[in-house]
């Protein structure tokens, strides 16, 4: 298990400030929540701290690491990400076989077969998947398949870009019990983006509330039961999401 340390992450495109400064830190074993209105600058600390994006200032540290310290094939080794949407994520013409192989191949790990077949009896599904194309699958199973490709290196943090929102209503409590399964049993920091606070407040133990591109306020599951926000855009989203309970 290692904790997560944003400090003073910031970056510019263009001529736009999309993150002026964001500071949080995330604790071993944690699920810490990113929310806000869409453009609020969720996915880019990810992309950011991830060095998908590696033109950024601060610091983003892993353990007791600088991610832009690490090469390429340990920050693989260390961090995972898995995103919104599992078709897209996954190519076409690549069975699972390839997609899960690939890696170890790349990381000269052995006993490949078994690690592939673990990984997919780690996400429920059955080692026949291993033939399997994306067309092949639904998109649960195929979000299933994009989780495996995360978990396949042993990492010990895996961002969490919207990972049910593209799916189906039905399916996405399915993938949300998974995630939360792995990280118990796994000792996983996980760091998630979503814009739907229900999702946050289910899987993490705290969360930031952003706008445009900074963390208005840090709350837990406490704050939310207990009307504690003190910022007004926190108290709105909070507000908002808890009527929109009570409609549906
Ligand atoms: N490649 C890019 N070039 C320029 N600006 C970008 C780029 N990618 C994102 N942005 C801008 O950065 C800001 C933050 O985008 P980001 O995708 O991080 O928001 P978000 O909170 O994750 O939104 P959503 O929930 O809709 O995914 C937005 O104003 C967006 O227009």
């Amino acid at each position: 298990m290692k904790p997560v340390s944003v400090k003073n992450l910031s970056i510019t495109l263009g001529a736009a400030q999309i993150l002026p400064d964001v500071s949080f830190d995330v604790a071993a074993g944690e699920c810490f929540g990113l929310v806000g209105e869409s453009g609020s600058g969720k996915s880019t600390v990810l992309r950011c701290a991830s060095m998908l994006w590696s033109i950024w200032d601060g610091e983003v540290r892993i353990g007791d690491q600088s991610v832009r310290d690490m090469d390429v094939m340990e920050r693989c080794r260390t961090l995972q990400m898995v995103f919104q949407d599992p078709y897209g994520s996954l190519h076409p013409r690549q069975s699972v076989r390839t997609v899960l192989s690939e890696p170890l191949a790349i990381h000269g790990l052995d006993n490949r077969q078994d690690r592939m077949k673990a990984a997919l009896s780690d996400v429920g599904l059955p080692s026949e998947f291993l033939d399997r194309f994306p067309h092949q699958m639904s998109g649960g199973q195929r979000q299933r398949v994009a989780i495996a490709r995360a978990l396949i290196l042993e990492p010990d943090v895996l961002f969490l870009d919207e990972p049910t929102s593209a799916l189906d209503v039905s399916v996405q409590a399915e993938i949300l019990n998974l995630l939360a399964r792995l990280r118990q049993e796994k000792g996983f920091t996980y760091i998630m983006v979503s814009h739907d606070l229900a999702v946050v407040d289910h899987m993490c133990e705290r969360f930031a509330v952003m706008q445009s591109g900074r963390i208005v306020e840090v709350l837990d599951r406490d704050d939310i039961v207990a009307n504690r926000a003190k910022e007004p855009y926190a108290r709105e989203l909070i507000g908002a999401s808890l009527a929109y309970e009570q409609v549906v």
